[in-house]
């Protein structure tokens, strides 16, 4: 006799990781369960837009990648436009000098790409494709209902001891090994990690491989903003949101009528009309559990769930509308120069990892580009910039908005995994973020925590840590 559908089910946290559990919970659980949401904040967390001059610019999640594929279906399902995300001419500054422009002519580029770096730009294009070949089973193996209990074995399970290695040591090590020069290292990878995940080529070479994919040629983002997915995946799923921050939880025993006894949790949480709780049978926890951000405790749990300790690290995403000084990036002639972003190789000198012009999420795959003496810049540094330091970057500027976000993991290679299931039924997702932080690595883990929490509801063990998954599910087909 199969057992009861559960009655309730909590999600903490309203980003992209919650909303797509939520999501995925509703087509795995049917129906009759009740899914509640609870969010401190808005719907989106760091899938959030600014204001600036009328216009909406994305200010954390901003790029998505061709082959993200839940992100892709979630689009298409809620009927959001998937637009490109227009290519700018890019340069590299080393806080001295532009040590790389690229130039507007495909074949002028492909040369002083030679130039400088030999094959090795190709080579690394076909050394992350290796790596994201092998990420791609997670869809097959998803497609097919199977799921994982810790994210160790689920990165084993898509590309065994390699992909155990390739977590473990830095992306500057997994280069070394693989014959890449440190001047190429230092010079074009160094300048993507800088960008995409605010520190350099310490972290691990999993989440690099992720930035190199993010840097390359065919990315999209969500017209209107990334963040309408998050709303739409709430509607999708028949969710309730709760508006609350949650600041315990307490396992409760109860006796079903054949006098078994069942776990369930008693949640506490914040409102602005004061503290108030409920009861659920499965809670899903989509937030970074740290004391910074889901600061949440677990009462009376034994043995007791451990607490997460690693740190996340300060990103500044600053907005300024304005023209960039760029005689501070060693040009003498104003009119010399075209980049519409410049990235940065490591130099404790320099107080901005980036700065790039950004298009509001309107209308960011339209043809015509804003002149640069109006453009929309937006700036990744550690720390807020000081009127000092926007003077040097810019010799205008009328408005200025400022984003300040616990971003991402700060990696420090090997990272141990936080474990996925904290209790019978507690699923914790952004444990997944120590092998990479992007929105499609939280759609991943959303999904195999719904498939997870279904299996182990129902007993389906022959769904859960299955080895050799590539080889079965080859010759199944
Ligand atoms: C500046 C920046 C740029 C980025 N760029 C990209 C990019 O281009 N492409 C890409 O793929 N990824 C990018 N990322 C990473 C991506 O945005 C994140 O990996 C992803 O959005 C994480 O989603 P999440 O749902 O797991 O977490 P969050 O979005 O952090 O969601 C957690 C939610 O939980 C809520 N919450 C926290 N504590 C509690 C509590 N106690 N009670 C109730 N609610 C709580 C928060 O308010 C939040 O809404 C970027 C991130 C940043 C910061
Ligand atoms: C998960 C996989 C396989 C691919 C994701 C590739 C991707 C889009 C990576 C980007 C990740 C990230 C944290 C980017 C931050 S900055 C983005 C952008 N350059 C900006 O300026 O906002």
């Amino acid at each position: 006799e199969q057992r009861a559908a559960p009655g309730k089910i909590a999600v903490i946290g309203g980003g992209i990781g919650g909303t797509a559990a939520a999501y995925f919970l509703r087509q795995k659980f049917g129906r009759s369960v009740r899914i509640e949401v609870l969010e401190r904040g808005e719907v989106g967390g760091r899938l959030a837009t600014v204001e600036m001059e009328g216009a909406s610019y994305e200010a954390g999640g901003s790029v998505l990648h061709p082959l993200n594929l839940h992100m892709k279906h979630f689009a298409k399902e809620l009927g959001l436009p998937a637009i490109p995300v227009p290519g700018k001419l890019m340069g590299i500054y080393n806080g001295e000098e532009i040590v790389f422009e690229e130039s507007s002519w495909y074949i002028i580029n492909i040369l002083k790409l030679l130039w400088h770096y030999g094959f090795s730009p190709l080579r690394m294009n076909m050394w992350v494709e290796d790596i994201l070949d092998k990420f791609m089973r997670i869809y097959r193996y998803q497609t097919h209902d199977y799921t994982f209990s810790s994210y160790e074995q689920l990165f084993h399970a898509l590309g065994g001891n390699d992909f155990t290695q390739i977590l473990n040591q830095t992306i500057d090590e997994a280069m070394q090994k693989a014959s890449f020069s440190q001047k190429f290292i230092n010079e074009m990878v160094c300048p993507a990690m800088r960008v995409d995940y605010g520190q350099g080529v310490n972290i691990n070479g999993f989440v690099g491989a992720v930035s190199l994919a993010g840097a390359g040629s065919s990315l999209w983002s969500v017209k209107g903003g990334n963040k309408l997915v998050c709303t739409g995946l709430i509607y999708a799923s028949k969710a309730d949101v709760i508006t609350g921050t949650v600041v315990s939880i307490e396992p409760k025993t109860r006796k079903t009528s054949t006098g078994d006894p069942v776990n369930l949790y008693h949640i506490t949480y914040d409102t602005p009309s004061g503290q108030t709780g409920d009861i659920y049978d499965i809670v899903v926890i989509a937030a970074p559990l740290n004391r910074k951000i889901a600061n949440i405790t677990f009462k009376n749990f034994s043995p007791p769930v451990p607490e997460f300790s690693s740190p996340y690290q300060q990103t500044v995403a600053t907005f300024v509308h304005g023209r960039l000084n760029s005689s501070f990036f060693g040009y003498q002639d104003p009119s010399a120069f075209h980049l519409g972003a410049i990235f940065t190789t490591e130099n404790p000198k320099l107080f901005i990892n980036s700065v790039g012009i950004v298009s509001p999420v309107e209308n960011r795959g339209s043809e015509e580009e804003p002149p640069l003496q109006s453009a929309v810049w937006k700036i990744f540094s550690k720390e807020e910039l000081t009127k000092e330091q926007l003077n040097l970057l810019f010799s205008s500027y009328d408005s200025v908005k400022v984003k300040k976000w616990l971003a991402y993991p700060h990696y420090s290679p090997p990272n141990k995994f936080p474990p996925i299931i904290l209790h019978d039924n507690i699923y914790y997702l952004n444990g997944i973020e120590w092998a990479a932080s992007a929105m499609e690595m939280s759609s991943i883990a959303a999904k195999n925590a719904a498939l997870l929490a279904y299996h182990r509801w129902y007993g389906n063990t022959d769904k859960i840590d299955q080895e050799d998954l590539y080889e079965k599910l080859k010759t199944e087909l």
